[in-house]
């Protein structure tokens, strides 16, 4: 999404320089950076509401996002993307670890701290039905934001938020028509002009187009790349597969319970998934190819549900569900390291790469009952690919200590040539 921006063709109301934290990121610097990010809700129970454990929503999560670029971040439900999405734009506040916003730790500014961030951070939520309020005009709505901020655009506040009708393509004539009279798409651009209304640098969209018909939900996806290209924007998508995502999607977050497992460039994700929790949610996507005629038995079908986040797994919270999964995974955790340039994945028996515990070969009972819902073909290739790129690696290496060998051996040669000179030039200086 973030290629070729344009030249900004629709303009918004520039920020006055008072209000602006910090100087802005140029495209492709680090925007917003999490480090550590943790969010767990507490669970009290009885009449002293005594805390007797939490939620790990979202658990120890390190990302980045660029300037100008979409970020996407899939999981299944509850694995935490919303509470992540709040806990980015400081609409909840962190248990622990930082956010950087343009450098600026912002991980506890109270609500004067962040009032002019908030400008610069916007939203658009899931539900164009609740999200909006019912007894408000949309030009009131579409309005609330300069008037929270206290600003006045030139032209006044009514001529601008017809202007940001018109640039979310809707008629600017309907500025004193209430929600219910917009359809669930019209509800949703609403949103969506609300959160431009003081142009902002970071925009999280929390699955933006989950509410809306599928017929519909193509178009407030190009609007959102439109604005993009047009205003410069950056954007985090949240959504639960896919689908959405990957055509707009510069790099893919995947989450799973309160962790990110894989975080890899569009590219690579699509085309040689590493987690085997990746691998799952993309053969969830139906690919409209009438000459893949085998394609629902290369589905691979998840067991179960995602298990809680009171307690999650040990070592890997994939295991549970995980047709590789072996002694390892149930005991340490693994770390989300790049495996290969920009893809990082946390697995000890990653896809399309070299095993990282080989010594660990035995499968657990679970792992067993999982691969009996992936397809064999997948199976297979699983273990091709991953024996492929093993073989591959071992080469690589091989190769590398032949030339290592080959120049010590040179080296080792040279000084012999080097010694009988060195030792007749020492006799002669005695
Ligand atoms: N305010 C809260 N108090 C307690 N638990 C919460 C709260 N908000 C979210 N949770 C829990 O945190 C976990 C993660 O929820 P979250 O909404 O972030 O997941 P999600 O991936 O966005 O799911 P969905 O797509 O269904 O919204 C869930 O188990 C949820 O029940």
């Amino acid at each position: 999404m973030s290629e070729n921006p344009k030249d900004t063709a629709v303009t918004l109301p520039a920020q006055s320089d008072g209000a602006t934290l910090t100087k802005d990121a140029a495209p492709g610097e680090t925007l917003l950076k999490v480090t550590g990010l943790q969010k767990h809700f507490p669970i009290k129970k009885g009449l002293l509401q005594r805390q007797v454990g939490a939620v790990h929503a979202v658990d120890g999560i390190d990302f980045e996002v660029r300037a100008g670029e979409t970020l996407g971040v899939v999981g299944e439900s509850g694995c935490g993307k919303s509470t992540m999405g709040r806990l980015i734009t400081r609409l909840l506040e962190p248990t622990g670890g930082k956010v950087e916003f343009e450098g600026k730790d912002i991980t506890h500014l109270g609500v004067s701290g962040m009032r002019p961030l908030r400008r610069d951070v916007q939203m658009i939520f899931q539900d164009p039905y609740s999200s909006l309020n019912p007894r408000h005009t949309i030009g009131t709505i579409v309005g609330a934001p300069f008037k929270l901020q206290g600003v006045e655009p030139e032209g006044g506040i009514k001529k601008e938020v017809q202007r940001l009708l018109s640039v979310v393509g809707l008629n600017p004539e309907h500025y004193n028509r209430y929600p219910h009279e917009f359809s669930g798409g019209q509800r949703q651009r609403i949103g969506i002009a609300r959160a431009l209304a003081l142009n902002p640098k970071l925009v999280v969209a929390d699955e933006p187009v989950s509410a809306l018909d599928v017929s519909i939900q193509a178009q407030v996806v190009n609007l959102l790349d439109d604005l993009q290209q047009e205003l410069g924007l950056t954007y985090v998508i949240i959504a639960h597969d896919l689908s959405v995502v990957r055509h707009v999607s510069d790099r893919i977050a995947v989450m799973y319970l309160g962790k990110i497992v894989e975080l890899a460039d569009r590219e690579s994700l699509y085309r040689a998934p590493m987690h085997p929790y990746t691998k799952a949610l993309m053969s969830a996507v139906p690919i409209p190819d009438p000459r893949r005629k085998n394609a629902k038995s290369e589905r691979i079908l998840l067991k179960g549900d995602v298990p809680s986040p009171i307690s999650p797994p040990s070592g890997c919270r994939f295991h549970t569900r995980c047709w590789k999964a072996t002694q390892i995974c149930t005991t340490t955790e693994p770390k989300l390291v790049a495996l290969k340039p920009g893809q990082q994945v946390a697995c000890h028996h990653p896809e399309n790469f070299e095993d990282q515990a080989p010594q660990d070969t035995v499968l657990l009972t679970m792992a067993k009952e999982a691969a009996e819902l992936v397809a064999d073909e997948v199976l297979a290739e699983s273990a091709e690919t991953s024996a492929a790129v093993a073989a591959e690696v071992a080469e690589t290496t091989e190769a590398a200590e032949a030339t290592e060998t080959a120049g010590a051996e040179a080296t080792e040669t040279a000084e012999a040539d080097v010694t009988p000179a060195a030792e007749s030039q020492e006799s002669t200086d005695k």
